[in-house]
């Protein structure tokens, strides 16, 4: 299959996906009407920061399984367009936190003791010794905003060179806090106590501006790093409170616009240091998120679980083994049972019995929703599959059992709405065998394969005979059949799986026979 990447990532990364026997097309200047053309025929996609997974990328990428973002931030990927596209974005949330870490305190030690500035002006002849008089930071407070990763990491090291760390993080408990010695504290208590803020959120709706000039007007004279994502920082603000004198300095690795523009303020300043994004640019940390997102590239492809996939229900790698088997079983179900159901469908119900009960079984129902909606929709898989059914305002239900009265596992599919339900049962044999052993109440052992049609007849002699022969007279090759009874002359139900499509006017000729209820040509190939 094909990958194409288009930032450069390390080579590591790249052999990982040779390895896997996948052609990688590498396009690190690709823009507008060229990487439209380059991703129409990509399998997968390997990015870093430099470029934008647009919707319209998504759109024009046909065959796209997956985004793999070589680091952290996924601030340039529309997740949403990609979930609607049915494509999984991963990132290597791991793999360059300690770079990153490394880089903060670094910028951290520049900017309070003027290295750059003192560097440039003695490269140039200068010995400017009595111009530079620095901040130690041993003994000062470090506010950080955002306490994941990196921002502990970052408070770690600085909590060990003597800094009182001060956290602002809603979203992570005060146990962990304690545990790296931080103190969790409010917004603007920890801007107020700060000598020295250094900024760890991503870049999202809820943090672009946090921080702006009346956030500074709290750090009064301490200084800012952001090593984090520009956007989060008002960099207009951050400039005029530098060239005011209200704020001491900052250092800044990420920008609102990257490559940063020549006029941006931000280079005015001697007192704001800044490096192009570097945070993640060590060998080490190259290779691992180079080598952790091709081999999730790789699972995606191959149709595995995808370790770090961030819009795609999880699976746990290690109960893949144990749970691959029925993911395809209720695919089928759902599909049977979509293609049976009268109407539109309203609800979706999975109900899991005996021993599937145990495992975690999100990516199963995920696959029973693909297989739902099919029939339905154009390019529809697991990743979209549960996106679909809130658009279409579908509700889902999932519940679990540890019983099972005759099977060791039994996945059912129900789909329904106000006139009419259909419930399809699946499970597996010995050896992983697949059968739909209930269709809408009716025991059978069907082998979900290919084509089949489902008949319901009243039982009578000579009806099975009937439809057989219309198969026959129309080419319609019969290939196994199933046949199921309420009661002896009530209605039965008889599952045939078949070679090929049943003409509409061979249908019509068996449902114009009065002792047939109706017959469903369903197929388990995708659309019908
Ligand atoms: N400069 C670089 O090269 C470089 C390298 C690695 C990571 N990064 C960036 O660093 C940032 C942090 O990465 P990470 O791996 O630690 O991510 P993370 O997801 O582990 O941590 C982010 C933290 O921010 C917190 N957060 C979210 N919204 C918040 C808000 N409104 N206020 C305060 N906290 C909030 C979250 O709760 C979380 O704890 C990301 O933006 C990432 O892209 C940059
Ligand atoms: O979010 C990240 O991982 C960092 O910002 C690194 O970005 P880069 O891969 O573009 O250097």
């Amino acid at each position: 299959m094909k990958v194409l990447v288009t930032d450069p990532i390390a080579d590591a990364g790249l052999d990982v996906l040779r390895d896997a026997g996948h052609e990688v097309e590498t396009g690190y200047e690709l823009e507008g009407e060229a990487l439209l053309e380059a991703v129409s025929d990509a399998n997968g996609m390997i990015v870093r920061s430099g470029t934008e997974v647009t919707e319209e990328v998504l759109e024009a990428a046909e065959e796209l399984a997956i985004v793999g973002r070589a680091g952290i931030g996924v601030d340039n990927i529309d997740i949403d367009a990609a979930t609607d596209n049915g494509v999984i974005v991963a990132n290597a949330p791991e793999g360059n936190v300690r770079a990153a870490a490394e880089h903060t305190v670094a910028m951290t030690f520049a900017i309070a003791r003027s290295i750059p500035q003192a560097h440039i002006r003695l490269k140039n002849g200068e010995w400017a010794k009595s111009d530079y008089l620095g901040a130690e930071l041993d003994g000062k407070t470090l506010g950080v905003v955002g306490l994941g990763r990196v921002g502990q990491e970052v408070a770690k090291k600085l909590d060990s060179l003597g800094m009182d760390i001060v956290a602002y993080d809603p979203y992570i408990s005060e146990e962990r806090a304690d545990r790296i010695g931080a103190e969790l504290v409010e917004f603007e208590d920890c801007l107020e106590a700060a000598d020295f803020v250094t900024v760890h959120t991503p870049l999202t709706p809820e943090t672009e501006g946090l921080i702006g000039e009346d956030e500074l007007d709290l750090l009064g004279d301490g200084y800012l790093v952001n090593c984090a994502r520009g956007g989060v920082v008002d960099e207009d603000a951050l400039a005029a409170k530098v060239e005011d004198g209200t704020l001491a300095g900052a250092a800044i690795d990420v920008f609102a616009e990257e490559p940063l523009p020549a006029d941006s303020p931000l280079l005015e300043h001697d007192e704001i240091i800044v490096t192009p994004h570097l945070g993640a640019s060590t060998e080490a940390a190259q290779e691992n998120v180079a080598t952790s997102t091709a081999s999730q590239v790789n699972a995606a492809l191959a149709e595995e679980p995808v370790a770090n996939a961030l819009n795609a229900p999880s699976i746990d790698e290690s109960a893949f083994p144990r749970v691959e088997p029925y993911i395809e079983i209720a695919e089928t179900a759902g599909k049977v049972a979509a293609q049976l159901l009268e109407g539109r469908i309203e609800d979706v119900e999975v109900v899991y019995e005996g021993e599937i009960a145990d495992e975690d079984i999100e990516f199963v129902t995920a696959s029973a929703l693909k297989g739902v909606f099919q029939p339905l929709e154009w390019q529809v898989n697991a990743v979209n599959a549960p996106q679909i059914a809130e658009d279409r305002g579908v509700d889902v239900t999932e519940s679990k059992t540890r019983q099972a009265e005759d099977f060791q596992s039994l996945i059912s599919v129900t789909v329904s709405n106000d006139d009419d339900e259909v419930s399809v049962d699946g499970t597996l044999f010995a050896g992983n065998d697949p059968r739909i052993v209930r269709v809408d109440g009716y025991r059978v052992d069907a082998i979900p394969h290919g084509r089949m049609v489902i008949a319901r007849n009243t039982d009578e002699p000579g009806v099975i005979g009937q439809i057989g022969s219309v198969m026959g007279e129309y080419d319609v090759n019969i290939a196994g059949m199933f046949n199921a009874r309420e009661t002896i002359g009530g209605e039965a139900l008889t599952v045939y799986n078949v070679d090929s499509e049943v003409p509409t006017e061979a249908k019509e000729e068996l449902e114009s026979d009065e002792r047939i209820i109706g017959i469903n040509d369903i197929t388990l190939n995708g659309q019908n």
